[in-house]
């Protein structure tokens, strides 16, 4: 017969998680996360479980065991193989099965019903350290797989601070991930007695709206100088909770703002292969959510930035197409955001065009009206390029510029290599997850760009920290955007890739990094004292490596 043993135990907050022998994971019970500060360490449910080990676990790992020898692996000799791995497409799968997966704590998670001790689980946790970064998701709209609950800490809170550090050069102790865990409405996880976040329907209006103020105000208070970054929010919350705080702190929100920036790198290396300008494209944007309408708005505003076009006109190339086919005054109000309007196509333009019974029109039936030079996919809908679709675009021009940015893999609006077959190499590519090079027609391979936020937003990130910016602005984020743009492959040979690869991209996010911040610094958005033409070395000085340091025991020092 076995008996419960007490154990007197002199551990608290992460000393006690990290003690192999003490620690027991979701298994504590309400009374010691109380009695240990561990609320806010851990997600709501008590009962832990094991799965299969995955790769991505091992690195996990790893990762918990040992940061310098995680970073060191994946930096110094496989960036672009295990950056698969522990992000896009790998972490769709990890999150999607993380209460299965879940082993240590990891980052701070805030449970709703635990507002009343948030700012307690908050300082626990940020205790001693000294945050510049900040990266926090309610997980509604995880890449494209939806809902995922509690999970998004792993694969996406957690993955997106990785890779800050990996690529961006932020030391990892001074970040923090976050999860703001508002329940689901993911009926998978709902039903799943394994699933160890806060098991309610997702809460919605003034309550969440509350509960997302009382976490930011807490950053502002705390860390005034930090970046906080936005990830995977659903799209009204996104676009809402952004303008609520853009002009009060530095936020930043990636599938906005980052996705935005990188798309328009990589138009501005397209349109430089084929010696056109932005203003003379006309673009199809198919899925307007947060994404989609990021990559409008910074294009439009490029546009009318670099090519001095009113932004009235500079709206009109855009034809944005959503689940109701093209976004046109006559699917009236119900069907359209309000933060579409600059996008609604006036009706008297589609007389003549065919629609379907309901009145929408079909993204076929708009690129033969269009004749657009730009399609980008951001859907979710997998497949939706089909060869009639991109043999379409192929009519209209040239070299049609197409990228289908949906992540992970299995949801990309065409596979590359049949883009590039259907339109015998003539088509200029980019995803948004990893693909293989597709062939030319003259044998030789062509290399697929990685239009993903991952290769700009560490340097934007960084840029706004190192400036201590009390505002991302979007001046700052199209001067990192045009720095990235400069460094495209294509600009030296036309059949390089759009993009840099991202073996690369710690030396790309460097110079995105220099860029903000000589912006900021020039445009008064940073809080500092040193010069523009200091940047460069400021960026350097505080790039954080994988390096172990000499320890020298000291009883108050770090711990
Ligand atoms: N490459 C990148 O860096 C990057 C960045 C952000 C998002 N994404 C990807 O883009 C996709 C969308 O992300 P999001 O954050 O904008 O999500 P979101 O939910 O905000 O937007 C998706 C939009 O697509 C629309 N949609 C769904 N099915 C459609 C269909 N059949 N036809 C037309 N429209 C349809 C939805 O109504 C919604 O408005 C995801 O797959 C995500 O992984 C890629
Ligand atoms: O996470 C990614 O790979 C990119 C992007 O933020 C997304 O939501 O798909
Ligand atoms: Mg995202």
């Amino acid at each position: 017969m076995s008996r419960q043993k007490v154990f007197r135990v002199a551990l608290r907050g992460d000393e006690l998680l990290n003690n192999p022998r003490f620690n027991k994971g979701t298994a504590f019970t309400v009374a010691e996360r109380k009695a240990f500060g561990l609320t806010g360490r851990l997600p709501s449910k008590l009962e832990g479980h094991d799965s299969a080990i995955r790769k991505n676990s091992f690195l996990q790992s790893m990762k918990s065991q040992n940061l310098v020898l995680y970073y060191t692996l994946l930096s110094r000799f496989v960036i672009d193989s295990l950056k698969p791995i522990i992000y896009t497409p790998t972490e769709a799968e990890a999150i999607s099965n993380y209460s299965h997966l879940f082993r240590r704590s990891e980052g701070l998670y805030l449970t709703f019903p635990d507002q009343d001790t948030m700012e307690e689980d908050f300082l626990e946790q940020t205790k001693g350290k000294d945050i510049d970064l900040i990266v926090c998701s309610d997980s509604e709209a995880i890449l494209g797989i939806g809902d995922q609950g509690w999970s998004a800490i792993r694969g996406i809170s957690s993955a997106k601070s990785a890779i800050y550090s990996l690529i961006g050069g932020i030391d990892p102790s001074h970040s923090l991930s976050v999860v703001l865990d508002v329940g689901t409405n993911n009926e998978e996880l709902l039903n799943d007695h394994l699933y160890v976040g806060w098991p309610y329907k997702r809460v919605r209006g003034e309550e969440y709206d509350k509960f997302v103020d009382k976490f930011v105000q807490l950053v502002r208070k705390y860390f005034p100088q930090s970046l906080l970054h936005f990830e995977d929010f659903g799209v009204t919350n996104a676009q809402r909770i952004l303008r609520r705080y853009r002009d009060s702190h530095a936020v930043f929100n990636d599938d906005i703002q980052g996705t935005g920036a990188v798309t328009l790198s990589c138009a501005m290396a397209a349109v430089g292969v084929t010696k056109t300008k932005l203003s003379e494209q006309r673009y199809i944007i198919y899925g307007a959510g947060s994404a989609g309408l990021g990559i409008a708005r910074q294009l439009r505003d490029a546009i009318v930035s670099a090519d001095s076009v009113p932004e009235a006109e500079a709206n009109k190339l855009f034809y944005l197409i959503d689940k109701h086919g093209l976004i046109k005054e006559s699917l009236g109000q119900a069907n359209i955001r309000e933060d579409l309007k600059d996008f609604v196509r006036p009706d008297d333009e589609w007389v003549g065009v065919k629609e379907n019974g309901a009145g929408e029109i079909s993204l076929l039936e708009t690129i033969k009206k269009v004749k657009p030079t730009i399609l980008i996919g951001c859907s979710t809908h997998a497949g939706a390029f089909t060869e009639e679709i991109v043999k379409a675009m192929a009519l209209g021009c040239e070299r049609p510029i197409i990228f289908p940015l949906s992540n992970p893999s299995k949801l990309v609006e065409v596979d590359p290599k049949d883009a590039n077959d259907w339109t015998q190499g003539k088509a200029l590519l980019a995803t948004g997850s990893p693909f293989p090079p597709a062939k030319m027609p003259n044998g030789k391979d062509y290399v697929i760009a990685e239009c993903n936020n991952a290769l700009i937003y560490p340097g934007l990130g960084f840029g706004a920290i190192i400036s201590k910016s009390k505002r991302m602005t979007d001046t700052m984020i199209i001067a990192g955007a045009r720095r990235l743009a400069s460094l495209s492959p294509a600009l030296k040979d036309p059949d390089d890739a759009l993009l840099p690869d991202f073996a690369d991209a710690p030396q790309i996010n460097f110079e995105v990094a220099v860029a903000v911040a000589e912006q900021a610094v020039e445009e008064g958005s940073a809080d500092v004292s040193w010069k523009k033409e200091e940047a460069r070395e400021r960026v350097k000085q505080h790039l954080w490596l994988p390096i172990y340091g000499e320890y020298v025991y000291d009883k108050d020092g770090m711990m």
